[in-house]
């Protein structure tokens, strides 16, 4: 009975240490650079639609303004992929020819070489084969800044979460935190010109939340004064002018928003005429729009351990990869336990595909859950590009992405229906989807809440929630596969704000619907992203968190039945409890340490997400094994009292 009891006072941290509610998922930050259209309605929907939008209206706020710091800021969401059957790829890897590097990019390893394709300018190419869980390359980003609101959560120096006693801050700029004096020190070169434009950009600010510029604000101040720190001719500046851009052929909203942009990072640097901005290598306003094009078509976007989007950073190494919807390689960071906090932020470019001698490796820029035309229209705009890959030249399958589920139940999928073509049929037994109109509909007010939940999510999250919980069973009775879009990004914006929710109190209802929320979510990635995508290995091990948290009833004591088990939770409305819980919760753990240790690089041991994940595993093995030996010794001392039949 103790030993039960022992059980109840289980601890375990419910979501990775560097979470914190205020903070918008991996695959969040890239929905909301989302923007989609819902012009082309047909009037026959209307009236359905109106009904459906009733729904989302009842938790909906009005949308806030556009809050103009961000303008520029174009993180990438870094992962990889193969050209596998890819003829216009496969013809790039052909016609590359090498590129000669004269000195730069020498944290770039041997066993990749620069080559120019076609098409696809500059790009990495593999001289070896390299197996999925090695590290390709690990480099420190010439610049990284934090993110506003992480300003105060993370070290601006090492990146690190705050350490149990806190972070300290400059007592000059009072906006920059540091681990120690050791952080403070190795950033001085770089914060010194900083810490005075924050005071002067805080002097002047309108209003106190417009005090602090903008990350991308921040991080071409960080830019320009390395190139003048380090002189125009230095490997550094060098490296960083030759990154490619568009400057040429910018359409006239990116032109305006560079623009725009421009102005602000002038008014930072604390610049009055012209002729100061020689010193940064800068001739004209020309050159100005030239250098913010680069940054925002090779800015990557700066992680937590667990995969939270915490900042930007540049580094013109890890610039040279191009991109995939169906990328080979990841780029992450690990936080690996060991490393010295001076080495930090270390980004890890990760193979999650095997790769051959002779191909390109690619990440992906962009969320590679979501359909295709997304894709595309954020690579056309923030990356001047169209995506030749081998998912968005695929045609023949059903993409998980934009499936639903057979009319008539036969296990098999059909293609959604779309505005152009409402006719649609399941794959497997053919049966015809009757319902193409509501399907639509369902879709469309699916995608206007979920940006509605979004904007919500931080100024509002009871609304956003109520938002979530309503249309996430609409659009599952519309049919939609848990991995089709919007229904897979509505589920992981749901999870989310029960975690949320959680951290500020716990309950039984809420916990279950956590655990059965980050089941689907699982059941829709595994469809979308390979085993070893870290976006998936932190899915993972999230649930197997969530399995392994106290239940705050006590209803395990009694449900010592180990049959009730857990395979589609989310369907059948229960969740396993007690003993049952706990092993599928050490089960889902072990499944997480092994894709974390892919995801992160089998050299970083998975980083910190998978350290804490190990830990857990142990503190379950013996919390497991001290229920076992409580029902044992329960049965022998009722046996010995003569309760039971010996
Ligand atoms: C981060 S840079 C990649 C390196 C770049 N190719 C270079 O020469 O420096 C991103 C730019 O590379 C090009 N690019 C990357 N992937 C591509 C692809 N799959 N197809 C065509 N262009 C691509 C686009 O011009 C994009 O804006």
């Amino acid at each position: 009975m103790l030993e039960a009891k022992a059980l109840k006072c289980r601890i375990f941290r419910l979501v990775f240490h560097d979470r914190d509610q205020y903070v918008c998922s991996y695959t969040l930050l890239h929905l909301t650079n989302i923007r989609m259209s819902f012009s082309n309605l047909q009037s026959a929907r209307k009236a359905k639609e109106s009904k459906l939008k009733s729904c989302v209206g009842a938790a909906a706020s009005p949308s806030s303004k556009q809050d103009d710091r961000e303008v520029g800021t174009n993180p990438q969401a870094m992962e990889i992929a193969r050209p596998q059957g890819n003829p216009a790829v496969n013809a790039e890897v052909e016609n590359s020819k090498p590129v000669s590097l004269s000195g730069l990019h020498k944290d770039l390893p041997s066993t990749l070489e620069v080559r120019q394709g076609k098409d696809t300018g500059r790009g990495l190419y593999a001289r070896d084969r390299l197996v999925v869980g090695s590290i390709l390359f690990a480099t420190r980003p010439h610049v990284s800044v934090l993110s506003t609101p992480q300003l105060e959560s993370y070290c601006s120096y090492c990146c690190s979460a705050a350490p149990s006693q806190g972070l300290k801050r400059c007592t000059r700029c009072r906006k920059i935190w540091y681990c120690n004096a050791t952080c403070q020190n190795a950033d001085w070169a770089e914060h010194k010109h900083e810490c005075s434009a924050l005071q002067r950009w805080q002097a002047n600010a309108p209003s106190p939340d417009l005090s602090i510029p903008s990350d991308a604000i921040r991080c071409l101040g960080r830019i320009l004064w390395g190139i003048q720190r380090t002189g125009l001719d230095s490997i550094w500046t060098r490296e960083f002018s030759g990154m490619q851009s568009h400057r040429s052929s910018l359409p006239p909203s990116a032109f305006e928003s560079h623009t725009h942009l421009a102005h602000s990072v002038v008014r930072y640097l604390g610049i009055s005429s012209p002729a100061e901005l020689a010193p940064f290598g800068l001739a004209s306003a020309g050159d100005l729009v030239d250098l913010i094009s680069r940054f925002t078509t090779n800015t990557f976007t700066l992680t937590s351990p667990s995969l939270t989007p915490v900042g930007i950073c540049i580094s013109p190494t890890m610039a040279l990869v191009n991109h995939s919807c169906e990328p080979n390689v990841v780029m992450v960071f690990p936080h690996t336990p060991n490393a010295l906090s001076s080495q930090e932020p270390l980004m890890h470019l990760i193979v999650i595909r095997e790769i051959s001698p002779g191909d390109q490796v690619f990440v992906s820029y962009v969320d590679t859950s979501v359909p295709r035309d997304l894709r595309q229209k954020e690579l056309k705009e923030t990356y001047n590009f169209v995506c030749h890959c081998s998912l968005c030249i695929r045609q023949t399958e059903v993409d998980p992405r934009t499936a639903m589920s057979c009319p008539k139940s036969c296990g098999g999928i059909c293609p959604l229906p779309t505005e152009e073509n409402d006719v649609t049929q399941c794959v497997k037994c053919k049966a015809v989807v009757t319902s193409a109109g509501a399907v639509l509909d369902a879709v469309r007010v699916g995608n206007e809440g979920l940006q509605k939940a979004i904007s919500l999510q931080v100024k509002d999250p009871a609304k956003a929630k109520q938002l979530t919980s309503n249309l996430i069973p609409i659009i599952t009775s519309a049919g939609l596969t848990p991995s089709a879009h919007p229904l897979l990004a509505m589920t992981r914006l749901h999870l989310e704000l029960l975690l949320s929710a959680i951290a500020t109190s716990i309950s039984q209802d809420v916990l279950d619907e956590a655990i059965r929320t980050s089941a689907k979510y699982n059941e829709g990635l595994s469809n979308v992203l390979p085993y070893g995508h870290p976006v998936r290995a932190i899915a993972v091990a999230e649930l197997g968190k969530l399995l392994a948290v106290d239940e705050p009833s006590p209803r395990h004591i009694s449900s010592l039945d180990e049959s009730t088990q857990f395979t589609q939770p989310a369907q059948s409305q229960s969740t396993p409890s007690g003993p049952t819980r706990l092993k599928l919760a050490l089960e889902t753990l072990i499944r997480a340490r092994e894709e974390l240790n892919i995801a992160f690089g089998k050299g970083t041991g998975g980083g910190l997400a998978g350290k804490e994940v190990r830990e857990g595993i142990v503190r379950l093995e013996s919390e497991i094994g001290q229920w076992t030996r409580g029902i044992r010794n329960a049965i022998e001392d009722a046996r010995a009292a003569g309760k039971i039949a010996k």
